[in-house]
């Protein structure tokens, strides 16, 4: 005996299942990497939010430190008092008070670098450089036409705080006016360097960050003889970098350098972040390389009292939460995949059942053919449309159309059963099932109308209804010549409809016409009309 529940299950069709689980599969998981995605972006983009304006706030803080040494130690009549004397003397004067000034300066500057000082930088009225401290040789060149942070100063005679390139380095610079006397008589820029920028953004936002500049603006602005401290950057070919940068070692310990770069080469391969630097635009990414999670952040740098863009904060950050979060993560999806397979297993194995109820709500269980109840339904429906085709005019005879009920039932077929068994009469009837099957055409509506007695509509007019009727009940006997089985014979009504809506009176006239074959000696048919 089969069991019946794995023969329910070889009727499942795996593919499709695995198939179908598949598919739900890919959409519960597209989902919820989305919401992880999204979520994850979320909490970054508000962490740098948050890190840039803690930067901002530290910016700020040394341009208050830079106010307080102006005030105490520049801003004072002695310096005041030099710039006075080069203002109003000739080249020589300037000279001396280049050297004197320089002097004076330098244990000071010495002690502002230990603060991440870079440059102490004083200016003539008319902008031009009058003395670097960082470069003391190199001055009298006019800074007009870029420094305009300097140009600002010299004119509307306020201080100065922001991000500006410069013909040596850039960063944020502190410009204030000097006096002697209540009369205007030059400038003097104390700028921090950026690597005390980027140590106090690493500390504050655990991230690598760098500041890198376009490289047409370094190649525009930065003295020939300084280009050499520029180096490409790896994220993009229009950037530079101050090599300052490489040769001093960063604190940081939560991102490698080796690390770091490989994001950036990850990152360049980017054609959104390529035009993002050729806009001067916000640029915001998550990436995975090499089995870890980082976030990649371009904010533009303003020069040039914030007229346009000269430059990036590149920063660059891991999220080791979500690293480690990532076996989590992955049972999920297991668990995804497991419910997806149960899911579409249930709904075939559903699928499966409700084919099966449909069979056996439509078919004999025995023939496998039509039973009387859907064979009536299939009857009523294909009427009731030729019926609504004619435009309701019922005739059969509109169109040459016509059809036939043939109805057969086997003779003395209860002697089959009584003397062969009921088994080999079952045997019997499954064969009539087969031989219909096999004369009928497959647009012919037949079924088991019930114990040993058939019924079929065919498309005929009465003529041919009869001879398809003739055809069957000769094929019968013929149909068991070559089997075990006893030999039966049928006998035949057959009726034609003349009007659609005459489905009763058929069926009762054919009932009549079988009921009279029978009469007048079996194996025979009888025919009629309505
Ligand atoms: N084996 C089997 N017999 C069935 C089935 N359905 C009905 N029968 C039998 O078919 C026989 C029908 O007998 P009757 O209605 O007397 O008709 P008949 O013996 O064929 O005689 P005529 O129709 O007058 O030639 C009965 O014995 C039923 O039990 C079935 O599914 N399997």
């Amino acid at each position: 005996m089969k069991n019946p529940s794995f023969e329910k299950l070889k009727n499942i069709h795996w593919r499709a299942v695995f198939g179908f689980a598949l598919a739900i599969f890919i959409l519960l998981s597209a989902a919820f990497v989305y919401t992880v995605y999204s979520q994850i972006k979320t909490f970054s983009v508000a962490q740098h939010e948050k890190q840039r304006a803690q930067f901002q706030f530290n910016v700020k803080a040394t341009g208050t430190l830079s106010d307080s040494v102006f005030q105490t130690t520049i801003n004072v009549p002695e310096v005041q008092k030099l710039l006075a004397t080069a203002h109003n003397g000739d080249e020589n004067a300037k000279a001396e008070v280049r050297e004197a000034l320089y002097r004076l300066m330098q244990p000071l500057y010495e002690t502002l670098q230990f603060s991440n000082v870079q440059q102490l930088h004083f200016h003539t009225t008319d902008n031009h450089s009058f003395l670097r401290m960082h470069r003391p040789n190199l001055y009298g060149d006019d800074l007009s036409d870029f420094r305009f942070s300097v140009k600002y100063v010299n004119e509307n005679l306020e201080p100065f705080h922001g991000f500006e390139e410069g013909r040596i380095f850039n960063g944020y610079r502190h410009v204030y006016p000097m006096f002697y006397q209540g009369a205007h008589v030059g400038s003097v820029e104390i700028s921090n360097s950026l690597i005390s920028f980027k140590e106090g953004y690493e500390q504050i936002a655990r991230d690598s960050v760098d500041f890198v500049m376009l490289r047409d603006v370094v190649e525009a602005f930065v003295f020939e003889s300084e280009q050499s401290n520029y180096d490409d950057y790896l994220l993009s070919p229009d950037l530079v970098i101050q090599n300052i940068f490489n040769r001093v070692e960063s604190e940081q310990t939560w991102l490698s350098d080796a690390e770091r770069n490989t994001v950036l080469e990850a990152s360049a391969k980017r054609s959104k972040l390529q035009q993002a630097v050729a806009a001067g635009n916000k640029y915001f990414d998550i990436l995975f390389v090499d089995g870890r999670l980082y976030s990649l952040r371009l904010d533009p740098l303003y020069g040039s009292l914030n007229t346009r863009v000269v430059g990036f904060v590149v920063s660059v950050s891991t999220f080791e939460y979500l690293t480690q979060a990532l076996p989590a993560l992955l049972i999920q999806l297991g668990i995804f995949f497991i419910i997806s397979l149960v899911f579409a297993f249930l709904l075939a194995k559903q699928r499966v059942y409700t084919k099966q109820m449909r069979r056996l709500a439509q078919r004999d269980g025995l023939t496998n053919l039509y039973n009387r109840r859907y064979f009536s339904e299939c009857v009523k429906r294909v009427l009731v449309n030729k019926l609504s085709a004619r435009g309701n005019r019922k005739s059969a005879e509109t169109n040459n159309k016509r059809y036939c009920f043939i109805m057969f039932d086997v003779d003395h077929f209860k002697k089959v059963n009584d003397t062969f068994g009921h088994d080999i009469g079952d045997a019997v009837l499954v064969k009539l099932a087969e031989i219909l099957k096999s004369v009928l055409r497959e647009g012919d509506l037949y079924c088991r109308w019930g114990g040993e007695e058939f019924m079929a509509l065919i498309e005929a007019d009465l003529a041919m209804g009869e001879e398809i009727a003739e055809r069957l009940r000769v094929a019968i006997p013929a149909g068991f010549a070559d089997s075990d089985m006893p030999a039966v014979t049928c006998s035949f009504g057959v009726v034609a409809m003349h009007k659609f809506d005459q489905l009763e009176p058929a069926l009762n006239l054919v009932d009549k016409m079988l009921y009279k074959a029978k009469a007048e000696g079996r194996n025979t048919t009888r025919i009629a009309s309505v």
